[in-house]
């Protein structure tokens, strides 16, 4: 007669499609219950990662020994295992898993930088934010997923293009950033007119083809707004923590607050906001005069329950024409030490 012990013992032995350990050891087993009148059991699994190709092979196995042990019918769910859990075999993994992004034994940190319209700032501040965390001493890729409104190659001064060796493709390397963009891959700045299955080819490639390495964050530049193209790619990149860029005027932030919604919406979490084109501060009168309104940051993290990372002023960053970057501020810049300090608080926050 089939029993919960037995069905521990068989289950227990089949491996996490991603720990490749037996279940019995990866605390894999959470709960199972048996109706021995009915022959039917249901059990509840942890893996390191959910809704995946592997666990679907997994399932299949799950029913075969338990069917094999003497059950007519078998109810199973999944879930994934907490954090901790993970922590512990990242040491475990392979060379090839730490440098796969896509692995859950990947210690990379995705983040995410979406807004609510076009033009308030986005790109620059995922560049700045790449370029910050990488003067903080981190390993950082950027990608570019803006897919139609490419820009953050022009915002980096990037003339080089990415090699391409055999299979794989080698990133460009700029203050330290390794970056992707469909700028890259585009003749002549043609548009990019294609969408659904061609778009999810590309990202999977960035995400699956590039050479990154092993790095600690990799920033993700979101197409703006909250329409099908941001939601399309919302739903296809892995789980990020997100930054919701905003301008200060309230309508603004009313707007930022859709993008928020959209990123929960979609398993995402909301990691702060950032206030961009805060204030001019007149070099005259060293006022700050509030051009764009004022409150729409506070407004925006209040809604979304998350903190303002940081403000930033209106101002361009010191060209240099040696080494040309029209968006990216030095690090003795006014404002490339707001973006430090944002850094700095993203580094706490995420615990890198
Ligand atoms: N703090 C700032 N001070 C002055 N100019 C800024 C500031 N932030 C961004 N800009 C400028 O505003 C314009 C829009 O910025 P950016 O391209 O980063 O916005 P975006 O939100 O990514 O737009 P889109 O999503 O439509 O591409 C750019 O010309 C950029 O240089």
């Amino acid at each position: 007669m089939i029993n919960e012990q037995i069905v521990r013992e068989v289950v227990g032995e089949l491996k996490d499609p991603f720990l490749h350990k037996p279940l019995s050891e990866t605390d894999g087993i959470v709960s199972i219950s048996v109706k021995p009148e009915k022959k039917h059991v249901s059990v509840k699994l942890a893996i390191a990662k959910i809704n995946t190709a592997e666990q679907m092979n997994l399932q299949m196995k799950v029913v075969e020994v338990i069917k094999a042990a003497g059950a007519d019918s078998v109810g199973i769910r999944f879930e994934e295992l907490p954090a901790e859990t993970l922590e512990k075999f990242r040491g475990t993994a392979t060379a090839a898993e730490a440098q796969d992004l896509l692995s859950p034994l990947n210690n990379v940190e995705f983040i995410s930088i979406a807004s609510g319209k076009g033009g308030v700032g986005k790109s620059t501040v995922s560049v700045n934010l790449a370029v910050s965390l990488a003067r903080l001493g981190k390993k950082v890729g950027l990608i570019d997923a803006d897919i139609y409104g490419f820009s953050i190659p022009d915002m980096m001064g990037i003339t080089d293009l990415p090699i391409v060796r055999g299979e794989r493709i080698i990133p460009v390397e700029r203050f330290g950033v390794k970056v992707i963009s469909m700028g890259f891959f585009v003749e002549d700045n043609a548009p990019v007119v294609w969408r659904g299955p061609m778009l999810g080819k590309v990202l999977d490639q960035f995400f699956r083809d590039v050479e990154w390495g092993e790095l600690d964050y990799l920033i993700l530049d979101l197409p703006p707004g909250t329409g099908d193209v941001a939601l399309d790619i919302h739903q296809m990149i892995p789980t990020t923590k997100e930054i919701v860029v905003t301008t200060p005027h309230p309508t603004a932030a009313f707007v930022a607050a859709r993008a928020g919604a959209m990123a929960l919406q979609t398993d995402h979490s909301i990691l702060g906001v950032i206030e961009n084109m805060a204030w001019f501060q007149s070099k005259v009168t060293n006022e700050k005069e509030f051009v764009f309104g004022q409150g729409g940051g506070t407004r925006l993290a209040e809604e979304l329950r998350t903190e303002v990372l940081g403000q930033i002023p209106l101002g361009q960053p010191d060209w240099n024409e040696e080494d040309f970057a029209p968006s990216v501020y030095a690090e003795n810049h006014p404002i490339g030490k707001i973006y430090y300090d944002i850094a700095q608080k993203v580094i706490d926050k995420t615990k890198k």
